[in-house]
């Protein structure tokens, strides 16, 4: 028996709830700002300095322990169950392209919008009101759907369309085969593990779509999924503590530039997909120039979307960072959201393919995940991220990483790294790891 307290725990909880949203919206009404809501068009997230951020993540942390405890042992338990549902309903707004059916503002009977999905109207209807207690849609009236602010940014955004096909399609059905895959008996599975890391192809996703691939071998063949990829990852640079703002700020890319006396200074976004970052960061500094490296066929797709205003700043490379870095004697060379995909094996790999390009003094910029330490934010924060950790190892058996395991793993791919600087990015997961090349260090 725990001892009483006083005020309760939960008392104690939802009193911060109380003081915390009261600090946010006190903030967005003086700020002329709309409260948070689901009404389509709503903004979607809350524009919040980095103070109200920490209260918002605060007032997050709480409800999750209140709603636990109030639930109880038995019915948090059972809550769990619950969730691994949830994605069917967004499942179904994706493949049937629902919220491209509604127009902002129209209010269809829910069997209407069933029989125009053209499936099972009952199944159809059921799928849709359990959207709408998920917040995806809106019931505006008994028997009607209408959007909420979520359908509607789908239907307007098509990167977060490619977010939520990605989710369901690519990553979900992976999710129940995790346990499985760390029992399967496959090919050699004994010496890998002993090597330190499972490969990118015996993993929970692998036994989902019964392929010997890596996902992105997969990918390779497949010319829409690779599209719906890049699209997704866009959409993961907008939210919330991924953007690059972040990275652009946390991190003085500006000092590049004044060590080159005025010269263009050249950094390499290794992996760099579609090219969002390379070109905020050349929208901030203009005078740098970045090379985005990533496989052929996201480069290729990356070409017609790269703005004009980026033209000479941005160049687009295809280049398979498992061989020697064509880049040679680059200021910068830059891993955002690259190394969480692979094992350790596999990123010593990757990073030991940069050796020979590298001048003294170059730098190695490291901008992933960051796991925090037990106890440095709430349950419901590291959660977050631990989810995170879940879906690298059953896409790709690799892994997120804490501050320590990213500072080993580069040293242990080659001495000569040195760590310059460390940031954890504010009212992110993210963080920033900066190292120099300095080749007369002792191996
Ligand atoms: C998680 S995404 C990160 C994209 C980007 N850096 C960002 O932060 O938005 C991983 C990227 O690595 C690329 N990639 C995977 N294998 C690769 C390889 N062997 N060589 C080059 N790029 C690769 C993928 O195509 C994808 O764009």
């Amino acid at each position: 028996m725990t001892a009483s307290r006083d005020p309760p725990r939960t008392v104690e909880l939802a009193t911060a709830i109380l003081q915390h949203t009261t600090s946010v919206e006190t903030y967005l009404q003086e700020n002329g700002l709309p409260s948070p809501s689901f009404s389509p068009g709503a903004p979607p997230k809350l524009p919040l300095p980095p103070d109200l951020q920490q209260k918002l993540a605060a007032a997050l942390g709480a409800l999750d322990e209140l709603q636990a405890l109030l639930l109880g042992p038995m019915g948090w338990l059972m809550n769990q169950v619950g969730h691994a549902y949830d994605l069917c309903s967004l499942h179904a707004l994706y493949r049937f392209n629902i919220p491209a059916k509604l127009a902002v503002g129209e209010e269809i009977e829910v069997a209407e919008m069933a029989r125009r999905c053209g499936a099972d109207e009952d199944a159809m209807t059921r799928l849709l009101h359990h959207a709408a207690t998920n917040y995806l849609l809106q019931r505006p009236r008994p028997g009607y759907v209408a959007h909420s602010a979520v359908s509607a940014m789908m239907a307007t955004v098509p990167a977060l369309h490619d977010f939520v096909g990605n989710a369901c399609e690519d990553m979900w059905p992976s999710a129940p085969r995790v346990v499985s895959a760390l029992t399967h008996t496959w090919p050699g599975s004994g010496a890998t593990a002993a090597e330190g890391g499972r490969p990118p192809n015996q993993t929970a996703h692998n036994l989902a779509e019964g392929t010997d691939l890596p996902f992105f071998e997969t990918l390779k063949h497949d010319a829409e999924r690779t599209r719906r990829f890049a699209g997704s990852m866009s959409m993961l640079t907008a939210m919330p503590g991924f953007e690059p703002t972040a990275a652009l700020e946390s991190y003085d890319w500006g000092a590049l530039m004044t060590q080159k006396d005025g010269e263009d200074a050249t950094v390499v976004d290794v992996g760099g997909s579609a090219g969002t970052f390379a070109v905020a960061l050349t929208d901030k500094y203009p005078s740098l120039r970045v090379v985005v490296q990533d496989l052929p066929d996201v480069i290729d797709k990356a070409r017609a979307g790269l703005p004009s205003r980026s033209a000479g700043r941005v160049t687009l490379m295809g280049h398979d960072f498992f061989t020697p870095q064509p880049v040679k004697g680059a200021d910068a060379y830059f891993f955002r959201q690259i190394l969480h995909d692979w094992s350790d094996d596999f990123c010593l790999r990757i990073l030991r393919q940069l050796v020979a390009a590298l001048k003294p003094g170059a730098r190695l910029v490291i901008n992933d995940v960051t796991i925090p330490p037990p106890g440095a934010t709430s349950l419901y924060e590291e959660r977050q991220i631990r989810c995170k950790d879940i879906a690298m190892m059953s896409m790709f058996n690799s892994k997120e990483r804490t501050m320590d395991e990213w500072k080993e793993l580069v040293t242990k791919a080659d001495a000569r790294f040195r760590l310059k600087s460390v940031v954890q990015l504010p009212a992110s997961p993210m963080g920033v790891l900066e190292f120099t090349w300095e080749p007369d260090r002792a191996q």
